[in-house]
């Protein structure tokens, strides 16, 4: 492939990729220039005390565009997430990082933009439609506005190829490519215009095509006044020397900071001169690591180079720096843009995501109006015997394990896909977690309420139920409220723990538990004192109760009394007048498993960090 970079400029490609519009206006926005500062970082594990971060200071100021190197477990990651105060949990670290000379801790997050490394979108969602929605949450101006500023970071990002391309998934559902994906990481970042952004790896993984042009967007970005830190693995010699500043960690201690041309020059006075026909990052890269045969040489050598950096002059000039730098005024926070516009963009975000799973969807629908048809088939037209009407109440019993069972399982398996991507927006100061849980739980709310009631429809003439209209509307009132609570413990279940397997392995015996409590196993007045108490935690008993009571309050038939009523609902000490305290107890039910669902998620969420 034959590339060009022009500085400052477009890039020019020869072979089929899109231009990347590194000239756009919006990337020379007016920000407030950042400078952040580390001062004699250490940082150690909790419980065994081992050393990831040793006293490491340095310096990233506006417009410079600084590289994180080092070989593997040299302690970049750790470093970076110090600085963006993440991911400490089981760390414990001294030294202060400061922004403009203030410590502001994970506000940090509001003032910059992380490329993460791993991709994480919603799959559905065209390039387009994701950045809009991720402008609604991260911009405060009108409509407008935002369409304005999504068409110019697209411009600007190269993404024009694939603005109306679903994202997709990798191995999963055909999407944009890799590096386009990376460039959409940067597009959401830039739309809300930080001063400060850190990326993880931005050219990993990409061609040298992608890399260049990747670095080109940052180096943009560097020029406008923006300060950049970012982990680099193995750049190209081309892209090394495009970084303002280079930081090598060897063994979690600083063994160089300084430009690149300050590191060529300070290998080779430190006794590493950099052979012509190499490059020298990797070079470099190779004298900082542990050689699996030379272990104890590989370790004397990083001394010596540590030891040498430390007492060097540029070391002397870099920590002086730190000290001295100023404190000045921070930016604005990006400001969270409220409850209501949350909702609203998540609520679009989530419906487009459920409609666009027509898969989902078609299942969902295609297994309630079969299983209906089967329960049709296998009660049909019950009889007023007694046989017919143990029938009648073991088909309305099935009904409620219907709505029960596949829907329950079905919410589980959304969560774990879908927490990575909410706990890193939620992180990021995008929205608040009931926002997201409400949007979540409204998007899902017809496809877990509709599906339910065409099933219970469908069998409710075939079985010959009793179809007066009120009696009709209750039980299909009863039924939503059946596959609402199952929607709503399963949810919980989803949000409480870490994989769906570990949830599905308590929901099993836990429905099972509830199912026995319905009254259809064994007459519940019979169960013992100290147990018999839990009926009144279980939907089934209520679902169960509530169907079986409105099926019975009212038969079109001569011979039929209230005495009859009462002994059919005595076999499972039912009352006649029941429906409206089952109502409530399913009601009950479903607002307690939605409020538990959100604190759970609130935890793991706040947790996550
Ligand atoms: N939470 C943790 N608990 C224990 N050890 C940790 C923890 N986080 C990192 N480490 C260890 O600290 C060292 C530095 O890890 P870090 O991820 O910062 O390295 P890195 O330079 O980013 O490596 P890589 O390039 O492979 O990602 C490694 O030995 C790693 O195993």
């Amino acid at each position: 492939m034959n590339t060009k970079l022009s500085v400052g400029g477009r890039k020019r490609c020869t072979a089929g990729y899109e231009s990347v519009d590194t000239n756009s206006s919006k990337i020379n926005d007016a920000v407030t220039p950042i400078t952040v500062t580390w001062e004699n970082i250490e940082v150690k594990t909790r419980k065994k005390g081992k050393i990831l971060l040793n006293n490491v200071s340095g310096i990233a100021k506006p417009g410079e565009m600084v590289a994180l190197m080092g070989a593997s477990g040299a302690g970049k990651t750790t470093l970076l997430n110090v600085l963006m105060d993440r991911n400490m949990k089981g760390l414990e670290m001294e030294g202060a990082v400061k922004v403009n000379g203030n410590e502001i801790g994970q506000s940090i997050s509001l003032i910059s933009g992380f490329a993460q490394q791993q991709e994480i979108f919603v799959p559905t969602l065209t390039v387009d439609e994701y950045l809009m929605i991720q402008a609604k949450l991260r911009m405060q101006e009108n409509q407008a506005i935002r369409r304005e500023r999504v068409d110019e970071i697209i411009e600007m990002l190269g993404l024009n190829k694939c603005r109306d391309s679903k994202i997709g998934n990798p191995g999963l559902v055909k999407g944009i490519s890799g590096g386009e994906a990376r460039r959409l990481t940067f597009a959401c970042e830039l739309l809300s215009n930080p001063s400060l952004m850190f990326a993880d790896e931005p050219t990993s993984g990409l061609d040298s095509f992608m890399a260049a042009s990747v670095v080109q967007i940052m180096r943009n970005l560097a020029n406008s006044g923006r300060t950049l830190i970012a982990i680099i693995h193995q750049p190209t010699a081309d892209l090394y020397f495009q970084f303002d500043k280079i930081i090598f960690l060897s063994l979690g201690r600083p063994a160089f900071m300084g430009t690149p041309q300050e590191s060529i020059n300070f290998f080779s006075d430190c006794g590493h001169p950099i052979p012509k026909s190499f490059n020298p990052p990797e070079w470099i890269q190779t004298k900082l690591s542990i050689q699996p045969t030379e272990e104890e040489k590989s370790q004397e050598r990083i001394e010596h180079i540590i030891s040498y950096y430390e007492n060097c002059q540029i070391s002397t000039k870099s920590s002086t720096e730190v000290r001295t730098n100023p404190t000045t005024d921070l930016p604005p926070f990006i400001e969270n843009p409220g409850f209501f516009t949350e909702t609203g963009a998540l609520l679009k975000r989530a419906f487009i995501d459920v409609v666009r799973s027509p898969a989902q969807m078609r299942m969902k629908l295609i297994q309630k109006i079969v299983m209906g048809l089967f329960i049709g088939s296998l009660y049909w037209q019950q009889p007023l015997d007694r046989r017919g009407v143990q029938n009648t109440n073991s088909a309305l019993y099935f009904l409620i394990a219907e709505l029960t069972f596949s829907t329950m399982f079905g919410i589980m398996t959304f969560m774990e896909h879908e927490l990575p991507l909410i706990a890193r927006e939620y992180h990021d100061g995008l929205f608040y977690v009931i926002s997201y849980y409400v949007s979540r739980c409204l998007a899902y709310l017809p496809l877990f309420t509709l599906d339910g009631a065409i099933m219970v429809l469908i069998s409710y003439w075939m079985i010959g139920l009793n179809n007066t209209w009120q009696q009709v509307l209750k039980s299909v009132l009863i039924s939503v409220l059946v596959e609402q609570s199952a929607t709503s413990c399963g949810l919980f279940l989803a949000c409480l723990f870490e994989t769906t397997s570990v949830a599905i392995a308590f929901a099993v015996p836990a429905s099972g538990l509830f199912a026995l409590l319905s009254g259809l196993y064994g007459n519940t007045s019979n169960f013992p004192v100290y147990i018999r108490w839990m009926q009144w935690t279980s939907w089934f008993r209520y679902g169960f109760e509530g169907l079986v009571v409105n099926q019975w309050s009212r038969v079109d038939n001569s011979s039929y009394t209230n005495f009859y009523r009462d002994v059919i609902l005595d076999q499972f000490s039912f009352k006649h007048d029941n429906y409206q305290l089952d109502v409530i107890g399913l009601s009950s039910i479903v607002v307690f498993f939605y409020l538990a669902g959100f604190i759970a998620l609130l935890v793991r969420i706040r947790l996550s960090r």
